[in-house]
């Protein structure tokens, strides 16, 4: 794990990293795509990250999970994305949708799907994690979590949790290990619990960040 000093060292490091990871694979190929997270912890590094200077126009950004709120909800990660990473430098990337209005997740599935199969695989992707060891939207007890971690599981699912207040939709488990480079962005020191409980647990169903850590992720943490 690699631990910083701050909370603003870990954010400024993280952006430092992915954009040297961007820019990379932008030398190597047409388009680079990069999913990050939602939640409470990324904007500092979203917005660090906004200033990088790369050619963003050949950049695609996508979120790991949404929560199926429309923008206008503080609880909506597109919103986030939208106030912190998608300004300044980075304005001209493209942000690929994952959210549309419905009744449902599954009435937009199949779209939504289309457009996030398009951008893969993942150049960079950074996860969060949840206290309760979820990440992405793959919790613990979720309706949908055995389908989620299937090596076939679709690119995109919804899904329902005791421990969330409302559907999501998430990248799988197979989308998030094919990652180029793959990271895990946390705070505090309920998350570095965790985390020791994560690897100490019997199974991925019961602590789904092992999707990351399983894979080889590196985990950037500050208290
Ligand atoms: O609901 C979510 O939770 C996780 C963790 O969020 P945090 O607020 O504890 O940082 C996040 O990674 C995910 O993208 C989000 O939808």
């Amino acid at each position: 794990m690699n631990r910083y000093d701050s909370r603003q060292a870990l954010m400024t490091a993280m952006a430092g990293t992915v954009a040297g990871q961007l820019g990379k694979a932008l030398d190597a190929q047409p388009f680079a795509t990069l999913a990050v997270p939602g939640g409470t912890t990324p904007a500092p590094f979203l917005t660090a990250l906004s200033t990088a200077p790369l050619d963003w126009s050949r950049v695609r950004v996508m979120l790991t999970d949404e929560r199926f709120v429309p923008e206008s909800s503080d609880r909506s990660n597109t919103r986030l994305l939208r106030g912190t990473l998608l300004q300044n430098a980075a304005a001209a990337a493209t942000m690929i949708p994952f959210y549309m209005p419905g009744d449902t997740p599954e009435d937009v599935l199949g779209e939504l799907t289309a457009g996030i199969a398009l951008a893969l695989p993942l150049d960079v992707c950074v996860l969060g994690m949840g206290a309760d060891m979820h990440t992405a939207s793959i919790f613990p007890g979720a309706d949908l979590l055995t389908e989620a971690l299937a090596v076939d599981a679709p690119p995109l699912l919804p899904m329902r949790a005791p421990g969330a207040p409302e559907p999501r939709l998430t990248l799988t488990a197979p989308v998030l290990s094919a990652a180029r480079n793959l990271h895990v962005l946390i705070q505090g020191e309920d998350k570095a619990e965790a985390l020791d409980h994560a690897r100490a647990a019997a199974s991925t169903a019961e602590a789904p960040i092992r999707i990351a850590l399983d894979a080889g992720a590196t985990v950037h943490w500050a208290a």
